[in-house]
Formats: structure tokens, sequence, C-alpha cells
């Protein structure tokens, strides 16, 4: 399909402003947990303005029964960092808001914070990534960086589920077929529908009907149209206008009486009568026609697709062909989507060869309807002839699980590790500072995420390396890598941004190149076989040790 495949679409670059394109007006220090302030006050009581943290923002699960996830959202965490300042009507609303006997030089520390003593490292936006490795570490002063947890975990969460859930997507419909964002209606808010728009390009969409998302991410912005433009009309003699200018010799001519002549022979060609189809239907199309001759793309399905959907369309399509214009294709909403494409697609060819229009065989044939990862795979077993899905609810609302479990915590204070401890020991916390390391094999497969204490040489290719399981003494494993990626860089330093950002479409090919690291065993839909992580023997001693002396010795008595 190119750019003018599906009825009404437009890029938008010219409209983009990067400063607005990328932080949205409602991502500011009060989106944020009360808690997250009146600790603040609690630490600036306690003295502890200069000490230092650390601290890791991961998840502990993958999504979607997955092996896997795309991380997302990190550029928005850096404009959050840029622009971070309590306004002076924040500071009043606190004021108003925090118990009373708040000190007032408190609201003084507050109105002067940044986040210039910040460090942030992250992986890249849009590479895949693995339970329990942070995909951001935040070092600097412990007020500020524990200030940043509920709105980077906010932008992060969604962005990666959102992000990780299309390109699963993706994955299932193969790279052939196109794939559109229709959520908007039915995304968790406004916002929620930007983001869903946004983060669903990043994992492999094609484009979104949502408009304003096209204009502020500069995403195409593609459509066809709905029922309501078909029922709009009941009879032919409603239209007011049948008159289309021939492209090449630009005479006005009758569209109607073309597609009326057209389809009586359709009728013969498709086996269907004329007079169960629908009146009101054709009118609709030829309307429409008329105001998109270039751009013809039809919903077929309003009240049957065999009987009247795919004649009236045919005819008007044929009617277009009179006057020099190729139609687009058609939309399918409901009933058995396979079966329908096929229906559609043996129509469009018998068409194609009783009426000399070779280009009819390509006519697109999109499909709607509350898709999801499943019925796509059942499709696929069927076999269908769609080209393009449209997909919203299921796509939007993250329907298999609606909440990416990212958390944020606090590994290191003063350059001592700290651990939290749980009765389940996956969610015990990896103490200290970190890196990260990616080891690849010769094929260039990703083999295991290797997590190491700072003070660590990293891995070396060519070297064996002894990669343990976190919290199982018996699993581990030597690994000679052929080549080590050291995972996080510094995003954000000294109160600037300090990595050349990719662009959104480059983002999005990061993340079709950093699946294509992926074993297919890691990436399909039924039991995929979980990716290792692991950390050095030096970080599993340092973590049970340090294990041993919290966990407090019980008595029985
Ligand atoms: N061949 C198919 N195989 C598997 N699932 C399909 C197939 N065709 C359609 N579906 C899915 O089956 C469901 C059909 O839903 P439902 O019966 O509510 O819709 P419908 O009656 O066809 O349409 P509507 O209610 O919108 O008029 C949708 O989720 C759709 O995506
Ligand atoms: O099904 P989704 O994946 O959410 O995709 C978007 C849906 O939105 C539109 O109709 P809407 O659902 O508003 O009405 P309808 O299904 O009753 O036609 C469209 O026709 C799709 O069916
Ligand atoms: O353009 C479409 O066909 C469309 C847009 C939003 C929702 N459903 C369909
Ligand atoms: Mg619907």
């Amino acid at each position: 399909m190119n750019d003018r495949e599906l009825g009404c679409n437009s890029g938008g670059g010219q409209f983009m402003d990067r400063g607005r394109m990328n932080q949205n007006g409602v991502v500011q220090p009060l989106l944020t947990d009360l808690y997250q302030i009146t600790m603040a006050y609690a630490y600036w009581k306690s003295d502890k303005t200069d000490d230092q943290a650390v601290f890791d923002l991961f998840f502990r699960n993958n999504p979607f029964h997955g092996e896997f996830t795309i991380f997302a959202g990190l550029e928005e965490c850096l404009k959050f960092l840029d622009s971070f300042h309590y306004s002076q009507s924040d500071i009043e609303y606190l004021k108003q808001t925090l118990p009373e006997g708040i000190e007032n030089e408190f609201f003084e520390y507050l109105g002067n914070l940044t986040a210039r003593d910040v460090t942030l490292y992250a992986i890249d936006e849009g590479t895949v990534a693995f339970p329990r490795v942070p995909i951001i570490k935040i070092e600097g002063p412990l007020i500020i960086v524990q200030l940043l947890e509920t709105t980077l975990l906010t932008l992060v969460n969604y962005a990666s589920l959102m992000a990780t859930n299309a390109a699963r997507y993706r994955m299932v419909a193969g790279k052939h077929v196109k794939l559109l964002e229709f959520g908007l209606r039915r995304a968790q808010g406004p916002d929620g529908g930007l983001s869903a728009s946004k983060y669903s390009y990043t994992g492999g969409f094609d484009g979104t009907s949502n408009v304003l998302a096209g204009k502020l991410f500069n995403i195409p912005v593609k459509g066809t149209h709905a029922h309501a433009y078909i029922t709009s009309f009941s009879s032919v003699g409603e239209l007011k206008t049948r008159l289309l200018k021939h492209k090449q010799t630009g005479i006005m001519e009758d569209l109607l009486e073309h597609a009326i002549r057209h389809r009586q022979m359709l009728s013969h060609v498709l086996d269907v009568s004329t007079e169960e189809s629908s009146e009101g239907e054709l009118a609709a199309m030829v309307s429409y026609a008329i105001a998109f001759p270039d751009g013809f793309m039809a919903l077929v399905d309003t009240y049957d697709v065999k009987r009247s959907g795919l004649l009236n369309f045919s005819a008007v399509a044929l009617a277009l062909n009179d006057l020099g214009y190729h139609a687009l294709g058609i939309r399918i909403d409901s009933g058995d989507l396979a079966y329908l494409s096929c229906l559609a697609r043996e129509a469009f060819e018998k068409v194609a060869e009783r009426f000399k229009v070779p280009w009819f065989n390509k006519l697109t044939i999109v499909a709607s309807n509350d898709i999801n990862e499943d019925t796509i795979l059942s499709l696929n077993e069927q076999g269908h002839k769609i080209d393009c899905f449209g997909i919203g609810t299921h796509l939007v609302t993250c329907q298999r699980q609606p909440a990416l479990g990212c958390v944020y915590k606090l590994v290191e204070i003063n350059g001592q590790p700290r651990i939290k401890l749980s009765q389940d020991v996956e969610k015990v916390t990896m103490p200290g500072n970190k890196s990260a390391y990616r080891l690849y094999s010769a094929d260039g497969h990703a083999l295991i995420d290797l997590l190491q204490k700072v003070t660590e040489p990293p891995p070396a290719v060519g070297q064996k390396v002894l990669c343990r399981h976190p919290f199982q003494e018996s699993k581990r494993a030597y690994v000679i890598p052929s080549h080590v990626e050291s995972l996080y860089k510094v995003y954000w330093k000294s109160g600037k941004i300090c990595q050349q950002l990719p662009t959104l479409e480059q983002v999005r090919e990061k993340v079709q190149i950093s699946l294509k690291t992926l074993r297919n065993d890691h990436k399909r839909t039924l039991n995929p076989t979980p990716y290792k992580v692991a950390v050095s023997d030096n970080l599993y001693n340092f973590i049970h040790d340090l294990w041993l002396q919290n966990a407090p010795i019980g008595e029985l008595s």
C-alpha cells in the first residue's frame, strides 16, 4: 500500500514543534503521589538534603504472557527532568494542602529545586528489555530523585506496555499487512488516547486515526468512514450532485448513471440481484466517491457484504474507472472476516477479469471489529485476504494485561547498598549501583543480560564469564560472548540531555532491529522460552551477604 491507499491521510511534519511534541502539559512535578512530597519534607526535616541516592526503575514480569518488553517513554522522562520546577502556584497549592506546621523554609527549598544534580542512565528507547534489569537508573540527591518516582513510572509504564502490545500485533500480523490504530474512542481518556497512538506507532503500527496524534507526533493519519455515512442516505433521489469531472478530459459526467449501468452487469458477474442490494448504500458510495474520487474506500458491511456492499462498491469503482480514477478498496467491520475477505478478493478478481481492470485485483481490504492478537492468529490459520487491520479497543486498552508493573527502588544511599526483602523472592531488590551488559552469540542473537557491580570490569569478548541466576544458587552458566553491549548510556547529567535523541521514526526502527536480536523461541506467542537475566559471581555474593545481614533471625518457641 502506498500513502494514498487509505481514504484520507496526511503526514504533518510541517506542524511539528519538537518542544511541544514531546512534553505533554499535564506532565509536571505535581503529577505525583502526595507521599513523595510528604517524604521530601520528612527527609528535609531529618537533614537528609545532602544524601546521595541511587534508584533503579525496572519491571518484574513481562506483559501479555510474553518474554520480552519494549522500553518506551524515555524521551518524555528527559523532557520532564528538563522542565522540573515547582511554580509559584504549585508552592501555594502545597502550602494549603500539606498538613499544618510545615516550615516555610521547606517551601523555599522546593521552589528552588531542579533536576540539575541528577544523573540518569538508561537503555535506549525502543530496545527490548527484560525483568529485573533496570531500564533506567537515577543518581542524585535523595529528595529530588525520590520526588521523580511516580512521574517517571507513569511516563514509562503505559508507554512500554503499549509499544510492547503493538510490537506483538505486528509480529502476528507479519510485516506485509498494514496496521492502523483506531482506538481513541475507547482509550483510557484523552491522554491515554494520545499515548496509545504514539506508542503503537513506536511498536510497529503504520498509522493512526487520531488526528491530534498525527499533528503532535508526525504520525501518518489514516481513515475510512463510518456506517453513519452509508445510513445517512436512503435513495439515489437524495443525491444533490451526481456529477464528477473526468480526470483526464475535465468533462463533467454523471457518476451515478455510470454506476447504475455497471451495477446491472455486475449483478450477473457476482451472482447477486440488484433488487436485493441497498439503493441508499449505492447513493452514499456515489456521493463519497464524488468527494474523494482519488481516495475512494468504502465500508461494505452496513447491510450485507455479499448481496449489497460488494456489488455497490464495485459498481461505483467501475464508474470511477470510466472517469479516470482508481478506487482504493473496502473496509469490512462485522461478520466472519476470513470468509468475507476471501469473498471480496474473489469478487474483485472476477471483476478484474471481466471488465479488464487488472488493478481491481489489488484493491485494499481493510478489516476491523474487536480485533486482538488471537483473532489475527486465527485469521492467519484460516487463510484471509486482508491487507490492513484497523484495531482499536483491545490494542489501546491492552486487553490482556492493562498495566506494566515497573517499580522504582532505592538501591544505594551515600555509597551504601540497600536491599528490600520480601517473602516473595522475586520481589527482593538487587542492591547497589550496577552496570548492565547484553552478551551476544556468534550468530548475533542476544544470549543473556548480565548485571554487575559498577566497580567490576566489563565482560570481554571471547572470555568466559560466569553468569549466575540472581536467586537460585544452582543455576549458573559460563558464557563466552562474541559481542558485548553495555546497556546504559548517560542521558541526563548536569542539567542537560546528553545524547542526541532519536526521532520517533528512529525509535520505531530500533524496535524492529532490537526484536531481531531475540531468538524466535523468546518471541513465540504460546509458551515462549524465558530470556536469561543473570548477575556476576561478585554481585551474587554481594546480594546474598547483604540479604543475610538484613534478614532478621526468627525465634521459635
Ligand atoms: N474468521 C474469524 N475467525 C475468528 N474470529 C473472527 C473471525 N471473523 C471475525 N472474528 C471476530 O469475531 C468477533 C465477532 O464479533 P460479533 O459477533 O460481536 O460481531 P459481528 O456480529 O460480526 O459484528 P457487529 O456486532 O459489529 O455487527 C469479533 O471480535 C471479530 O474480530
Ligand atoms: O473494534 P475496535 O477494535 O475497537 O476498532 C474500532 C471500531 O470503532 C468503529 O466502530 P464502533 O466500535 O464505534 O461501532 P460498531 O463496532 O458498532 O460499528 C469501527 O467501525 C471499529 O469497529
Ligand atoms: O477510519 C476508520 O475507519 C475508523 C476510525 C476510528 C474508528 N473506527 C474506524
Ligand atoms: Mg465495534
